[in-house]
């Protein structure tokens, strides 16, 4: 894809997940690498309102080469792709679902949300959870990119997930599979649910692999 198309489709991709309501304001933030550097997301932008020509490209160093002034979270993002090679593309949401998982106690922190369906061991997987820091904090982008060596999404803690794809496509699947996945987790607190076994989840992570 050219530079203008994965511009457009950044848009494109902001625009639905804003209209169907899985990030507000101008909460949230989506990159895209690129051979010389990546795309991302101007910050304080509306994630439903994008201009395409208006989305920041930065070079390999992180400096600004077009576009407006970069999300807070580009660094994070930058982090990521560095512990993620095949990673082409990242989301992050404020999605409800996500970020009321992401304040809960008594979770798993190397996987934090059970196997309740196939889709989601395929389309996610594993899922850490990162230590609070707050937003653009540079201990945050250090803490995820220890965690993307083993998982290509992360939960940030009181905050949201991060979710690192082979296309922007898969990227923006993944994160709103996760979202689904999250609302299940809360629908199900209080019953008695039987989870994908160990083996079941070998064999699509075998079949299926990120
Ligand atoms: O939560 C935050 O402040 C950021 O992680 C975020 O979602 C939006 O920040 P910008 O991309 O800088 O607008
Ligand atoms: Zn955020």
């Amino acid at each position: 894809m050219s530079e203008r198309e994965l511009r457009e489709r950044i848009a494109m991709h902001g625009k639905s997940i804003y209209d169907r309501g899985l990030t507000g304001g101008s909460s949230g933030n989506i990159s895209v690498r690129l051979p010389d550097g990546m795309l991302v997301t101007p910050t304080n932008c509306c994630l439903g309102n994008l201009d395409a020509d208006a989305i920041t490209k930065l070079d390999q160093n992180g400096n600004r080469v077009a576009g407006d002034k970069p999300s807070k979270e580009a660094f994070l993002h930058h982090s990521m792709y560095k512990s993620r090679p095949t990673g082409q593309a990242i989301v992050h949401l404020h999605s409800t679902y996500s970020v009321a998982v992401s304040c809960l106690e008594g979770l798993d922190t190397s996987d934090v949300l059970p196997p309740i369906t196939a889709y989601y061991v395929m389309r996610v997987g594993t899922l850490p959870l990162i230590p609070y820091f707050a937003p653009g904090d540079e201990k945050l982008a250090e803490a995820v990119e220890q965690a993307a060596k083993v998982a290509h999404a992360v939960l940030l803690s009181n905050h949201g997930p991060v979710v690192s794809g082979k296309s922007l496509d898969d990227a923006v699947y993944a994160t709103e599979e996760l979202e689904e996945t999250a609302k299940l987790f809360l629908m199900l607190r209080n019953e008695r649910t039987r989870f994908l076994s160990d083996d079941q989840v070998n064999q699509l992570r075998e079949r299926f692999a990120n």
